[in-house]
């Protein structure tokens, strides 16, 4: 068997332009051990990537707040407050680019997404008054509840697998990444990673995006487990 793989999608398996990169479709389908997609993005994006990629759906969605392993869908995240946060954010003049309507929230289930043109400061006083946190994945900020992430995600996942979580090797780019990190064994943050990844990360790959992401995978595909 390879090895199990946890893969953020945005910023890692992506172009510097945010498309999905090519290479994906040649690396994943047939990898030989689970791969686990775990993403700040709603439920839909990351099953529809497992669909086109031919793979099982191990899924975190919303930076933890949806978990999906054998066909069974756990919520964790209290959506109903993300809302309430934002409509008192918005009642301050806090500015929206995106709301309930757009297809970035449509979905979301957990916690609620804004653009990075928000207003930080009063968002994070916000989200504080409400007992909410911040993620900044340098794609969105996600107003969400303070328990779940990824790595949560990861270890509910590995547990339903039967694999210990330390055995996956995880791979990513920004703070939403830093709980898988801290989880495996062996991390990697990919060259455009924020701070807190790389700080996070065992490793940090000098190489951007999907050609960090590609290089490594790769390599790992060498490696018996
Ligand atoms: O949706 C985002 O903000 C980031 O998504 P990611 O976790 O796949 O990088
Ligand atoms: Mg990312």
């Amino acid at each position: 068997m390879a090895v199990p793989l946890a893969l953020d999608i945005d910023g890692t398996l992506t172009t510097p332009t945010g498309r999905l990169d090519h290479r994906v479709f040649e690396l994943l389908p047939g990898w030989d051990a689970p791969v686990v997609l775990a993403t700040g993005k709603a439920f839909p994006y990351p099953i529809a990537l497992c669909h086109f990629l031919g793979l099982p759906e191990r899924i975190i969605a919303e930076n933890g707040g949806v978990v999906h392993v054998d066909g069974e869908t756990t919520l964790r995240g209290d959506r109903e407050a993300a809302w309430g946060a934002l409509e008192t954010y918005a009642d301050r003049d806090g500015t929206l680019e995106w709301g309930a309507e757009s297809t970035v929230n449509r979905w979301r289930e957990t916690e609620v997404a804004l653009s990075l043109s928000a207003d930080e400061a009063l968002l994070r006083e916000v989200a504080d008054e409400f007992g909410l946190v911040v993620v900044d994945t340098g794609f969105a900020y996600h107003l969400k509840s303070p328990g779940p992430t990824k790595g949560e995600g990861l270890s509910v996942i590995a547990d339903r697998l039967g694999i210990p979580a330390e055995s996956f090797v995880a791979i990513g780019d920004s703070e939403n990444d830093v709980s898988t990190f801290e989880l495996v064994a062996e991390s990697y943050a990919v060259g455009n990673a924020d701070e807190a990844a790389r700080r996070a990360a065992d490793t940090v790959v000098s190489e951007e995006y999907m050609d960090g992401t590609a290089a490594l995978l790769r390599e790992l595909r060498q490696r018996e487990h």
